[in-house]
Parts: C-alpha cells; structure tokens; sequence
C-alpha cells in the first residue's frame, strides 16, 4: 500500500477520535428490581397488575435419595415451605462451585466460595421473561441498528437460558474477578437475579475499559428481586459476603434470530450518527486511499466464537460502539468484515507509524495464567487457533483487548477450550476512486 497523504491521515485521526467517543459513551451493563407483592415498603394499588412486581416465587430442587422435591418459598416468612430451615436444606443440598482457568474446572474456596445447582436439578416458578427484564436489557445492551440498504443487519432478539443456581454465604462468600466462559457464540451476555433472600455485603462489580458499576443489593435483599446484566467480555466479581445468603439465578443472554412478528428495540439510523457524515465525507472525495486499500478498527469488545464460525457469527453478536462502526460502514455500501486478530509473541502486525500505532502490546497477565496454568493454555491457543497474515492494512485503532484477552483464557466461571473470547477488528474494504460508482456509490455521492 503506498502511503497516504496527510490530509486523509488528518481525517483518519479525527475519525478515530469520534470512534474513542463513540466508546466512552456506550453501556455495558444495566440492572434493575422487582418488588414482591405484599413484601417491604407501601402497597401501589396497581401491584398485581405491574411489570416490576412479582408473587412470592417457589424454588423446586432434588435430592439424592428421594423421590419428591424440595421446596422453598421466597421471600421467607417463617411459615410453611418458608422457613429458615428449608432454606438452609437449599444450602445443604448445593455442591460446591468450580470455576473455568483454561480447560480445567477448579475448586478453590479462596477464589470462589458457593454453593451451586445445574440447571437440570431445579426449577423456579420465575422467569426473566414475565418481568420485561430482556426488553430492558435488548433496549440497554443491544440496540439495532438499521438502514434502508440491502446489507442491514436484522433485528436480533434475546434469550435468556438458565444456566446455574448459586448461593453464597456468608461469612464467607465470594467470587473474585473473572469474566464468564462463553456457551456459544451466540451469547453476548450474562444475566444476574438475585432472589428474595437477606444478606450483606456480596457487591457485584462490573467492569469495563476502566468503567466500574457496583451493584449493591443488600439493603433490599429480604424484600425484592434484583437483578443485572452485562455484556460477556466484562469482568467481574462478588466481594465477600457478610451475613446471610445470596442467591442467585444465571442465564446466559443469547442472540436469537429474528422473528416475523418481533418489535424491534428502538432502531438508531446509520446516517444519522455523527461518524457517518464524517466517513462518507471521507470515502466520496479524492485523496482517500484512491488506489483503494482496507480500514482496519480494532473493536472495543472481545468477542465468543469458536475459529471456525467467526466469519459468520462474529457480525451477528456486535455489541455497542462496535456494531454502530460496523453498521455505518455496511450503510456507506463498502464491504465489511469483522475477524479475530491473534498477537504472536506479544505482538499484534498493526504498525501504523503515520497512526502512531505500534502494535506491540504490554499484557499484564492474571497469577491464574501467569503460574501453573500458562502452558495448557499456550497449547489450547496453537492447537485450536490457526491464523493467516492480512497485510497492507490501514489501521486506526491500536488493539483493544489484548489484557482481557489473556484474562479471558485464564479464567472464567467454566473451563473452555474450543470457545473463546479473543479480540475482533472491523475491516472495510475501500475500492480504488474510479470504481466508486454504481448505485451504491451514486447514493453516497449524490446525498
Ligand atoms: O451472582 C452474581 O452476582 C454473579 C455470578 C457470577 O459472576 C457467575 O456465576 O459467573
Ligand atoms: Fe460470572
């Protein structure tokens, strides 16, 4: 590729700086709570009517040795299925949780301390569903983005999956940082609903690039159900949990295809945002890589994919800041890939002197990966990953996720090998100036 003029590097870095924008403003996380009827705080004469208030919920569980199930009534009343000694056989019956370093599950106390039930031994009278909490979530988390072009992206819907039943108790519970174990690429997120229970202490915190949300659900623990969501590339932990238990139900948020007859959450127009004037500016005049070339944006996210289904898949599960980059470019009518970027031995091949990017990054690794675990690991990653070069790129973001990426390997709430997270880039592929024409290019030019 022959260097590119100043004056398209000029644009390249206000472009890159309306992209940083675009990244500091995005959310990912959102939570929410439920009342329960009859429980804590004023009656609303519309109660039983409302989306945000819940019966009291029953949990259904099975033990070794016997034919009926358990039950347990939440909130506690003290009568009935609702006692404290039904929910300390709840505690009893839970077996201790492991969590994923690599390809191993690990039991160690000291970095997760709970009590969990698969899926498939319990049920609950609740459901996410009944609640609009996934209609928050799709509004928070993954809006759509459409345009009257050919190549829109579909609305996408979610899906909460039950996953696990945890409880954690205190004195002693907890769950330091990690970031959840993909279940498929199809999964963008994780979703928390704590349920009626009363404890103290046992924040969850929610990070990402530096952002930091708590979720602190103690004080309303006995009376409500709370609940939180987060995109699956966000790290995360439960502090100690000081009294009480805290129980929990996970789902893992899937994109689901969409349907018929699905509303949409709200549609934002490519065109209207701030950075399609700005590439389209850009891409229709002279000076910007006139014997045509490929963009290539590093994505603020990490995403789920096996190697094999990243082509296809990775489009589908775009979140935030990335899928509006990813939608502007489509509606400009240039061709958009988005691929795994592997680094090799600390280096990711995306020099742009012009950019300032040197490509070289500086991961600072987790003890879990640093220690004992590093070389299955190491050899997961060769065996499973094979990558290819892709030169004459034109980059304008340095690589994003290379920390989490070696987080995201080194621990997770379930071992996984075949699965990963790893650090995505948006690449658009600008023709040569005198192929910029057709009916694409002559709705871009003409507008
Ligand atoms: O209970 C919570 O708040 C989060 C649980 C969690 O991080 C997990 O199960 O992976
Ligand atoms: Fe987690």
């Amino acid at each position: 590729m022959l260097t590119p003029p100043e004056e398209f590097v000029g644009k390249c870095r206000k472009l890159r700086n309306r992209i940083e924008d675009e990244r500091k403003s995005s959310s990912f996380t959102c939570g929410g709570t439920i009342t329960i009827q009859g429980h804590g705080g004023e009656q609303k004469e519309a109660e039983e009517t409302s989306l945000h208030s819940s019966p009291s919920l029953n949990l259904f569980w099975k033990t070794a040795g016997k034919t009926s199930a358990e039950k347990l009534t939440l909130p506690i009343t003290g009568t009935g299925d609702s006692t404290a000694a039904r929910l300390q056989q709840l505690v009893q019956d839970c077996s201790p949780a492991t969590f994923g370093v690599g390809s191993k599950d690990i039991l160690d106390p000291d970095y997760r301390r709970a009590g969990k039930l698969d899926a498939d031994s319990f049920a609950s009278t609740f459901h996410p569903a009944d609640f609009g909490i996934l209609e928050s979530i799709q509004q928070v988390l993954l809006p759509s983005i459409s345009s009257d072009l050919e190549n829109r992206l579909p609305f996408r819907k979610l899906t909460a999956d039950l996953y696990k039943m945890n409880v954690y108790s205190g004195p002693a519970g907890l769950f330091r940082r990690h970031v959840d174990t993909p279940r498929s690429s199809k999964q963008i997120g994780s979703l928390v609903v704590c349920l009626p229970s009363e404890f103290s202490g046992g924040q969850l915190i929610v990070r990402h690039h530096g952002k930091t949300v708590s979720f602190d659900w103690s004080s309303s623990s006995g009376s409500t159900i709370q609940w939180a969501a987060f995109y699956s590339d966000c790290e995360h932990e439960i502090e100690q949990i000081s009294t009480g238990h805290r129980i929990t139900l996970t789902y893992n948020l899937v994109v689901s295809e969409p349907g018929y007859c699905d509303l949409p959450s709200p549609v934002v127009d490519p065109k209207s945002l701030p950075l399609y004037a700005m590439l389209k500016d850009m891409v229709a005049k002279p000076g910007a890589l006139d014997k045509g070339g490929v963009l290539g944006v590093f994505c603020s996210h990490a995403y789920a994919h096996s190697s094999t289904t990243a082509e296809h898949s990775l489009p589908q599960i775009l979140k935030g800041s990335d899928l509006v980059l990813y939608s502007v470019f489509k509606s400009l009518g240039l061709q958009v890939n988005v691929l795994p970027v592997r680094e090799a031995d600390g280096f990711y091949h995306t020099e742009n002197p012009q950019m300032d990017i040197g490509g070289r990054t500086h991961p600072k690794r987790d003890k879990y990966a640093i220690d004992e675990y590093e070389d299955s690991l190491g050899y997961a990653t060769k065996r499973y990953w094979p990558f290819y070069r892709l030169p004459g790129v034109f980059w304008l973001t340095e690589p994003k996720q290379e920390e989490m990426a070696f987080s995201y390997l080194a621990y997770g709430n379930e071992s996984s090998v075949e699965t990963m997270y790893s650090c995505a880039a948006i690449f658009a592929v600008i023709p040569p100036l005198e192929k910029r024409h057709g009916e694409k290019w002559k709705l871009l030019v003409q507008e």
